[in-house]
């Protein structure tokens, strides 16, 4: 037997020995890495509907309920559990304590710290420690997603190592008795912050937010809610995180008084893979969060259009000068104005049993988008009537914007959809590039659609201009 199979039969059994109970005669813990998937679960036998295929015990699970670190740091975690509601960000920028991010950043660090004595041990053995999210990319392997919503600020490498070395390290340092156990080697500061960064990234693709909706009223003091404005609590979830995920997905995480996963489809026949769902998510998301693409969250797909794109068409497109300008600027009310906006299809929800039956399709640009254009116009016919005499002229301008941008955000890419079909086509492609490509033909893919509906608008704008015949010249029925 290969060690990762042994690592999968003791992760198992330790699942067993802690109380979570696990179908064997259902279901198999599989590896699934010659595609890039890890482990995964797959159904051995058909699987009926509402089949409970594992449960698990909430102590279980790794969190700041469970773990002996915030007993043995009230200090540190008292004052991330008695911070108003909605100051999250101050949380991580002003005051020194961890939110639910940080904290379950420090109990990981802790529980893995402790080795062998840690009670998640078989865990932390099935738990990565090497991921393909673009955090850890190089960068060439960054400069493949150029053009694409997934900008180095989305990706935050320098927030989060601002925010391990502000919120997170010091802890650990100013408290290394603790963390580390009796006569453990200290990691260096540069380890240490890789090691945060692992789990931080663990946390981001394996945590589970904690609600407990489903639970009896009575129990809703056991502490696994924060009853703070709808606040939930991330944990570390065995085996529920040994699932993978799909935009059609067949099971479902249940969360009551323990978390049970049900099947969901009528039927999951087996030698099926068990899929959970991580949400809409678009490509680019999925990648930022998870490491992995799909051809099935593509139908999620966005394009961004920075406002700063807009205004610069806008600007050469009326010829206007820099006062002109600037007083139009002036005229508008900066907290209005929208920095970004966000170009997608209406994709329809999966149904009931995790199939997605809807047709994607792309109904307008941003009618935002649009709005701001309008309300810039509409100042500017304020400031010099002659320049937008009616509707009409308005409407033309605007669409003249929309599809100049259009085409100058497409131009931001630094290769062509054509470009990108033919690297796909290859079988050499590196596993990093060939997601990056996936992620920028994908949003080259919704901007032409974007460019066809526009057309095809203006063009049904033609018509519908011929079709106001006065209605005596239409034929009777
Ligand atoms: C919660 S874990 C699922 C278990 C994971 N495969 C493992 O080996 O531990 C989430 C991670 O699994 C991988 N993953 C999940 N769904 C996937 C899919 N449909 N295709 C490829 N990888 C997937 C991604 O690496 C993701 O970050």
């Amino acid at each position: 037997m290969g060690e990762f199979q042994a690592t999968s039969d003791r992760f198992l059994a330790w699942f067993k020995s802690v109380g979570g109970q696990f179908r064997e005669e259902l279901l198999q813990i599989v590896d699934s890495r010659h595609r890039g998937a890890g482990r995964g679960i797959v159904a051995t036998k058909d699987i009926p509907q509402e089949t409970a295929l594992f449960t698990i015990p909430r102590h279980a699970i790794i969190n700041v309920l469970t773990s002996e670190l915030p007993k043995k740091l009230p200090g540190v975690f008292s004052s991330s559990a008695n911070d108003d509601a909605g100051d999250e960000d101050e949380d991580m920028d002003g005051s020194d304590a961890p939110d639910s991010w940080g904290s379950l950043i420090l109990v990981m660090l802790y529980e893995y710290l402790q080795g062998d004595t840690s009670r998640w041990k078989p865990y932390f053995d099935v738990l990565p420690d090497q991921f393909d999210t673009p955090i850890f990319w190089s960068d060439a392997e960054l400069k493949e997603l150029e053009g694409t919503s997934l900008t180095p600020e989305k990706i935050g490498k320098q927030e989060s190592d601002a925010m391990l070395r502000s919120k997170i390290l010091p802890v650990v340092l100013q408290n290394a008795s603790v963390f580390y156990p009796e006569g453990a080697a200290h990691l260096g500061e540069d380890e240490l912050l890789r090691l945060a960064h692992r789990m931080g990234s663990t946390i981001m693709a394996y945590a589970f937010d904690l609600d407990n909706d489903d639970a009896p009223e009575d129990e809703d003091e056991d502490g696994w809610v924060e009853d703070r404005e709808g606040q939930t609590m991330l944990g570390m979830v065995p085996m529920a995180d040994t699932l993978n995920a799909n935009a059609e997905f067949n099971a479902h995480v249940n969360h009551g008084e323990a978390l049970e996963v049900t099947a969901i489809r009528s039927t999951i026949q087996a030698g099926s893979e068990i899929l959970n769902y991580y949400g809409p998510l678009p490509t680019s998301e999925l990648l930022r969060r998870y490491g992995y693409v799909t051809p099935q969250h593509q139908r999620y797909d966005i394009v961004d259009i920075p406002w700063s794109l807009v205004r610069t068409i806008l600007r050469d497109h009326l010829g206007l000068s820099h006062d002109v300008w600037n007083k139009l600027q002036s005229q508008m009310d900066e907290d209005e104005i929208e920095d970004s906006f966000i170009i997608e299809r209406d994709s329809g929800d999966p149904d009931s049993e995790g199939r997605l039956t809807e047709t994607p399709v792309l109904r307008e640009i941003s009618s935002e988008l649009d709005e701001q254009i309008k309300s810039f116009l509409k100042a500017l016919k304020k400031l010099d009537a002659s320049r937008i005499p009616d509707k009409r002229k308005r409407d033309d301008i605007r669409n003249a914007v929309v599809a100049k941008v259009l085409d100058a955000r497409l131009a931001q890419y630094p290769t062509t959809a054509q470009n990108d079909e033919a690297l796909l086509a290859r079988d050499d492609l590196p596993h990093r590039h060939r997601m990056a490509v996936h992620v920028r033909l994908g949003e080259k893919k919704l901007l032409q659609e974007a460019i066809d509906l526009l057309q095809s608008q203006a063009q049904g704008g033609l018509h519908s201009e011929n079709d106001h015949e006065p209605s005596s010249k239409r034929p009777r029925n």
